[in-house]
C-alpha cells in the first residue's frame, strides 16, 4: 500500500440473505484526508463502516485499514483507529474526568498519561468549571466534542465518526468542524458520514452512496461541476433523483 494511502477499499460487499447492502464499493483515503461519506437512509454506510472498523466480515471484496485487513486482521485495526458512533458511548453517570478516565484506561494508557491527556482536554474544550459534572448533565453540543476527544485519546491514525453531529444548532455543527479540522491538519484521517449538507462542504473529498454502491466520488467542488449544482444539496438530490 502507498504510505499515504491509509484506507484502500476493493470491492467490499456485504450481503443479508439475498439482499446486498453494500455492493462492491472501491475508493482509496489519503493519510490527513477530511472523507465525507454520504448516503440516504439506509444506503449502506453504518454497514459499510462496520466492516472497516472490523466489527462485521465482508461477503466479499478486502479493504486494508490503517496497513492492516479487515479480513484478517480486524483486531490490530481496531488499536488504531477510533470511532464515534451516531449514539456516542459516554457515560451519562460518569463525569466528564470519569469519563476520559475510564476510555484511556479501555485503550491501556497509564495512570499518569491518563491525567495528563485529561488536564490537556478539559483545558482545550474549556470544561474546566464542569469536570467534576455528569455527561449526562451537559448539553449535546459539549457531550459530543467530548466524546471525540474520547474516541482520539489513543491518538489514532484514523477516526470514524457516524453522523456526529446530529441534534444540535450550525453554530455547535462548525466549533464541532473546526475540532475536525485541527485533528485532520496533524495528520489524523476522518472519515465520516453525515445527512448535513452544509458539513459535506467542509469535506476534501465525499462519496455518495445510493443503494448500496457508490454513486459519485471526489471534491465538493469537482462534484458541483459534474453535476451542475450550486450546492452539495443539490448534487445530492439530483444523484437521488437520477437513480429513481
Ligand atoms: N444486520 C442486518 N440484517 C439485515 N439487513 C440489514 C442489517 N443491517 C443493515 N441492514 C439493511 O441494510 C441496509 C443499509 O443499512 P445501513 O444501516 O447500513 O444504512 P445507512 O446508510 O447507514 O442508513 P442511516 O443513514 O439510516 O444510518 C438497510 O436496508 C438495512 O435495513
Amino acid at each position: 500500500m502507498n504510505n499515504n494511502i491509509v484506507i484502500q477499499v476493493d470491492k467490499l460487499t456485504k450481503e443479508f440473505g439475498d439482499f446486498t447492502a453494500v455492493n462492491a464499493i472501491s475508493f482509496e483515503v489519503s493519510r490527513g484526508e477530511i472523507f465525507g461519506f454520504l448516503g440516504a437512509n439506509g444506503a449502506g454506510k453504518t454497514t459499510a463502516m462496520k466492516m472497516l472498523i472490523g466489527i462485521s466480515k465482508p461477503s466479499s471484496g478486502e479493504a486494508q485499514v490503517a496497513g492492516y485487513s479487515v479480513r484478517t486482521q480486524a483486531e490490530v485495526i481496531k488499536k488504531n483507529i477510533g470511532y464515534m458512533s451516531q449514539k456516542f458511548a459516554l457515560y451519562d453517570d460518569l463525569t466528564v474526568r470519569e469519563n476520559i478516565a475510564f476510555f484511556g484506561g479501555i485503550y491501556g494508557l497509564s495512570k499518569e498519561g491518563i491525567r495528563e491527556k485529561a488536564d490537556r482536554l478539559i483545558e482545550e474544550l474549556g470544561l474546566g468549571a464542569v469536570s467534576k459534572s455528569l455527561v449526562g448533565s451537559l448539553p449535546l453540543g459539549w457531550k459530543q466534542k467530548l466524546a471525540f476527544s474520547v474516541s482520539m485519546l489513543h491518538d489514532p491514525k484514523i477516526v470514524f465518526l457516524d453522523e456526529p453531529t446530529g441534534g444540535v444548532d450550525p453554530i455547535t455543527r462548525r466549533q464541532f468542524w473546526e475540532m475536525i479540522y485541527k485533528a485532520a491538519n496533524n495528520g489524523t484521517t476522518i472519515f465520516v458520514t453525515t445527512h448535513y449538507m452544509d458539513e459535506a462542504e467542509y469535506c476534501d473529498r465525499v462519496s455518495i452512496m445510493v443503494e448500496g454502491k457508490i454513486e459519485a466520488l471526489d471534491t465538493p467542488k469537482r462534484l458541483k461541476e459534474q453535476f451542475k449544482a450550486d450546492s452539495m444539496n443539490a448534487v445530492f438530490l439530483k444523484l437521488a433523483r437520477n437513480i429513481e
